[in-house]
Order: C-alpha cells, then sequence, then structure tokens
C-alpha cells in the first residue's frame, strides 16, 4: 500500500491536476497553497456564471460547505452536476454538518444532484452523516472514535463512495477495505484549515486516479506525514510556524519519505 500511495504523490506532481475549489473563506487561502505545495493546481472559481464552463477543464473538484451562502450554494450544486456528467471525481467536506441544520439540506441536494466520489470529514462529522452520535464543538470534532470505523463503513455503502474521516487516526473505506492512517501531531489540531486543506488534497488526488480509495489514503498521509515532520522541525510547539513548516514539509516530501515514514494498517 506504501509503494501505491508514493504512486500518487508521483502522479500528482507528474500531472499537476486542475483543482476547482468552492470553499469556505476562512481558510481559502490556505487551501490554495497547500494545493500548490502538493503539486496541484488551484483555482478557487465559484460565481454562479463562471462554475459550468469552467467545471469542463477541471481535474476535479472539492466542494467545503463552512461558509457556504446562498449564491455559492447554486455555484456549488450546478459544478457538482456539471462534474457528474463529465464523470469527474467531486469531493465534498460536509463541515459543521451535526452543528448547522441547513448543512444537512445541502449535503442531502448535493448527493440527489451529482455522484460523490469522496466524503471526508472530521470523525465527529463522519459519525453524525452515518446516523451514529457524533460529537463536535462548532466546526471541530470533540468524538472519541468509538464506532467511527462502522460509522465510516456503513455510510460508504449507503452513499456508494469512499469515506475518508480525519482524527488522531484517520480511516480510509470503500465500505468493504479499511485503512488507518497512524501519522499525526496534535499541532494539526492548533491550527484552523487543517481538515479543509486534507480535503483539497484529496480532491487533488482523485483528480490523477480511478482508485480513489488509495487515492484518498495518499491525501491524508501527505497531510500527516508533513505535519509530523513540521512539528519535529520546531524547536518550540507554536501553531504560527507550525503553519508555514507545513506548507514546506508538504513542498518537500518525497517518495521515499513516504516509504520510510508511512505508517498505514489495514483491517
Ligand atoms: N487528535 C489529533 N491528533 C493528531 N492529529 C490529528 C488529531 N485530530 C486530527 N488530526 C489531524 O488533523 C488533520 C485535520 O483533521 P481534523 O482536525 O479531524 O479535521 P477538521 O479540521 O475538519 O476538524 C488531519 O490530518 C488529522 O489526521
Ligand atoms: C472556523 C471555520 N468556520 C467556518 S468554516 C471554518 C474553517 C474550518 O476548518 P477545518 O474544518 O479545517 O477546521
Ligand atoms: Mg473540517
Amino acid at each position: 500500500m506504501l509503494s501505491s500511495i508514493a504512486g500518487v504523490l508521483r502522479s500528482v506532481r507528474e500531472k499537476t491536476p486542475l483543482v476547482q475549489a468552492i470553499t469556505n473563506y476562512v481558510t481559502i487561502n490556505d487551501c490554495a497553497n497547500i494545493l500548490l505545495c502538493f503539486g496541484a493546481s488551484p483555482a478557487m472559481c465559484e460565481a454562479k456564471t463562471e462554475v459550468e464552463d469552467f467545471t469542463g477543464l477541471i481535474s476535479s473538484l472539492y466542494i467545503n460547505i463552512g461558509t457556504l451562502t446562498e449564491e455559492q450554494k447554486e455555484a456549488a450544486l450546478l459544478a457538482a452536476r456539471k462534474a457528474s456528467e463529465l464523470n469527474k471525481p467531486i469531493v465534498l467536506d460536509p463541515v459543521a454538518c451535526c452543528a448547522i441544520p441547513r448543512k444537512m439540506t445541502i449535503i442531502k441536494e448535493l448527493f440527489e444532484n451529482a455522484k460523490i466520489s469522496v466524503i471526508k470529514g472530521n470523525t465527529g462529522e463522519i459519525k453524525f452523516l452515518a446516523g451514529y452520535a457524533g460529537k463536535v464543538r462548532g466546526v471541530d470534532s470533540i468524538d472519541d472514535g468509538q464506532g467511527a470505523v462502522e460509522a465510516c463503513v456503513s455510510l460508504a455503502r449507503q452513499y456508494n463512495t469512499i469515506v475518508a474521516a480525519t482524527g488522531e487516526t484517520d480511516i480510509i473505506t470503500d465500505g468493504e477495505r479499511v485503512c488507518f492512517i497512524h501519522n499525526q501531531t496534535p499541532m494539526l489540531t492548533r491550527i484552523t484549515g487543517a481538515g479543509c486543506m486534507v480535503g483539497a488534497l484529496t480532491a487533488a488526488a482523485a483528480g490523477v486516479t480511478e482508485d480513489r480509495f488509495t487515492s484518498s489514503a495518499a491525501a491524508l498521509m501527505a497531510m500527516s506525514l508533513a505535519g509530523e515532520m513540521a512539528a519535529n522541525s520546531l524547536e518550540k510547539q507554536l501553531p504560527g510556524t507550525f503553519r508555514m513548516r507545513l506548507f514546506d514539509c508538504l513542498h518537500n516530501l518525497t517518495e521515499e519519505d513516504i516509504l520510510n515514514g508511512g505508517k498505514i494498517s489495514c483491517l
């Protein structure tokens, strides 16, 4: 599995996937920069009158509903329908779905109108979507992870999609296979946008291969491993410096780093 994950990193850098992101305004710039560091090309194209034309050009679509306005919602639906027609992968980040009821309405509309290739959320969000009692504080998960594997598998089967749940250990499943990424640093929880950035990377990786189980594992591992390397490089564990180092470490991440430092287990 590690060599396949390293292969995804290589493909991203060889193919430079064009990722269209309709994402929240809190972390939009971080998402653009992390995509560049991964080797992808970001485009935050979200105007209602532009999205359909642009979606024709992309490798993948990232929809993050963190601060979605009504106008952005319409744009997201147009882009998602177009991407589905063209068989381009869509990654959905269901930010705050358990804290704000309107988010569930949007998610249902997206599923009714488009084929979602990957749902990537924090463990609290994913458990909630699967009908389990996920524990969250606003956009953050405070879930203990109990029952998370069952929740991920059940959600993946329900929507015939890949599910990626982030937390201290990340879980990825296609409803049959399950793998766990064990690379981690608590510093990833001290900055906002770590989850949004992982979602953007998941879209980039989905744009270079049909194997969206492996591509999602690659995206989550790239983030967690770059996070580990960034934290290890710090004299003091300070979030501002960590954030900068995270970008640098992802930019410098090599296939060898994945082969030597990647920690993954599979059921
Ligand atoms: N308790 C934790 N310890 C270490 N790493 C974590 C922890 N929780 C999340 N992460 C990592 O932080 C990143 C963002 O995940 P998470 O915080 O769950 O998402 P979100 O920002 O959407 O709430 C992921 O790469 C995940 O592996
Ligand atoms: C703070 C905040 N509020 C609305 S979206 C957002 C960013 C959430 O980012 P992440 O899910 O990566 O923690
Ligand atoms: Mg999130």
